[in-house]
């Protein structure tokens, strides 16, 4: 029980300054924003936070300094038990009305003299709608619920969400790296999803790095110069920034992203960046970008073990509404071993075949499917041009009618397969992707590939398209890398 003469809210305030004091970083304390102490046992101190991966890093990470500052303020030694509770994320209710604020204070932190935003919290707002998403260029589905965290992602993760719950007060910039398809752009607008509903007057922007520069490029052409800067300096209270391996070799746009990057960090606005490398190994980027990319903190993604690919399969099977077997699960996590993305396009074609066959599920029809996906996995490479030519050799159809405007019925579902395609079986992004198809929006990109994904159980036709010319453009490859 609590000794009743225990002000916990006086203590925990107290250790609060007890850790500032300490020298506690900023970024650390920041986890401990909308922690409750509720209870003191003997030597036992109970702390309450709002989210599994706040309990993680307060019990790896926290755990000594809260201790220690903790008995600092009791007089007596002091152990941690944390403690997970969800309702403290709709705390701090006199700002209900007012929505969260802004407020220039000087603070002391890693930037000793510079002005930091405090953010003062608001509680969860009504969820985003559409509208909004469509200038924040935000994926609805991509957030921290639907994010499973193993331990390849643990620290990117609890990182994510603690420059979510405190834009521009924890990591500033955060800059996310790992190999294709492990979770990058997820978190990135998980990120920005969470912001959203829960600082709804803060302006979000998401942008892969090759859409900055072609806004860039065409900036210039359009002398609309001030109408970019306002669009990513002015009009940005949180920029997420995808895949700035782009970047590389690209002098003005660096030049311009540096200028971006520093107006934004100056006026206290929360920078999110990913790429496939860590800074220090991007060599096409100046020196002064990659050391900025360091001011805060470097993360990186790794591969799931087996155990988080089959809780991601089971995530992403519920959220389909998905009936599949525990064997089958394990069956495709066992098999898709790297890449999230593969994993998740072997699901959606165990599950088509299913579908379309009118057969359950079984490990027998999975192992088959699986096996027409994986033919000749080991070999040559598969390229975007390589899937473009062989989706229009087998649709009978010429490059440039992949590319032109033609909008046929024919014309759209050969060039959406050819998409989806280059999604399922290469790592390349969806701008480049667009790119190679004349030009098209990223936004085209993804909704052939969610298009053709939904479609793949219900047409049975469609399936077979999509697996014939699969294990074509796998032999074709395999040729090729034969020499
Ligand atoms: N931990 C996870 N839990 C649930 N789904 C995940 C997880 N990690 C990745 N995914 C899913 O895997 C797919 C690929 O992830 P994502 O696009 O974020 O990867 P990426 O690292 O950004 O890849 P790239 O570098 O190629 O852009 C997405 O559909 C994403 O939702």
């Amino acid at each position: 029980m609590t000794e009743p003469e225990v002000d916990l809210a006086h203590v925990w305030h107290a250790t609060l300054l007890g850790l500032e004091d300490s020298g506690t970083p900023a970024r650390d304390r920041a986890f401990l924003r909308i922690a409750r102490l509720v209870g003191i046992v003997g030597e036992t101190a109970l702390l309450a936070v709002p989210y599994d991966h706040t309990k993680v890093f307060v019990e790896t990470t926290l755990n000594d300094p809260v201790c220690n500052a903790l008995a600092a303020e009791l007089g007596h030694p002091v152990r941690l038990a944390v403690t997970v509770d969800g309702s403290l994320t709709s705390i701090e209710p006199d700002d209900a009305d007012d929505g969260p604020s802004l407020v220039a204070a000087e603070h002391d932190d890693d930037h000793v003299g510079q002005t930091e935003l405090q953010v003062t919290t608001a509680p969860p707002r009504d969820p985003i709608t559409v509208n909004q998403l469509d200038d924040a260029r935000l994926n609805p589905r991509y957030t921290f619920e639907s994010f499973v965290v193993g331990q390849g992602n643990r620290f990117a993760c609890a990182a994510a969400q603690a420059v979510a719950e405190t834009p521009a007060r924890s990591y500033n910039p955060l800059f996310v790296y790992g190999e294709s398809g492990l979770g990058k752009t997820h978190l990135l607008h998980a990120i920005g999803n969470y912001v959203r509903s829960y600082y709804p007057q803060l302006r979000v922007l998401y942008v892969n790095s090759e859409e900055f520069t072609n806004d860039f490029i065409n900036s210039i052409r359009d002398e609309a110069g001030r109408s970019f800067q306002k669009r990513y300096r002015d009009n940005v209270d949180v920029l997420l920034i995808d895949d700035v391996q782009f970047l590389q070799g690209k002098e003005s746009t660096q030049e311009e992203f540096f200028h971006t990057f520093n107006a934004l960090h100056n006026s206290q606005k929360q920078i999110v960046l990913s790429s496939d490398q860590p800074p220090k190994k991007l060599n096409g980027l100046e020196d002064r970008l990659r050391s900025r990319f360091e001011w805060g903190l470097t993360t990186d993604v790794t591969p799931p073990d087996l155990e988080t690919r089959i809780a991601i399969l089971r995530r992403k099977a519920d959220s389909e509404k998905m009936q599949l077997p525990a064997d089958v699960l394990t069956l495709i996590a066992d098999k898709v071993a790297t890449n999230i993305r593969e994993l998740e396009g072997a699901l959606i074609r165990v599950t088509a075949y299913a579908s379309v066959s009118k057969q359950p599920v079984t490990v027998e029809s999975a192992s088959q499917v699986l096996k027409d996906l994986m033919v000749g996995n080991a070999a040559g490479q598969i390229t975007i041009p390589l899937i473009m030519d062989q989706s229009a050799e087998f649709f009978d159809v010429t490059i440039d009618d992949l590319c032109g405007p033609s909008r046929s019925r024919s014309m759209a579902n050969a060039r959406q397969i050819a998409m989806y395609l280059c999604r399922e079986l290469t790592d390349e992004s969806l701008p480049h992707i667009g790119k190679y198809f004349g030009g098209r929006d990223h936004t085209t990109v993804m909704y052939a590939d969610r298009k053709i994904r939904d479609l793949m159980g219900s047409k049975p036709h469609l399936f077979d398209q999509i697996t014939e010319l699969t294990s074509r453009v796998r032999r074709a490859a395999n040729e090729l890398g034969r020499g």
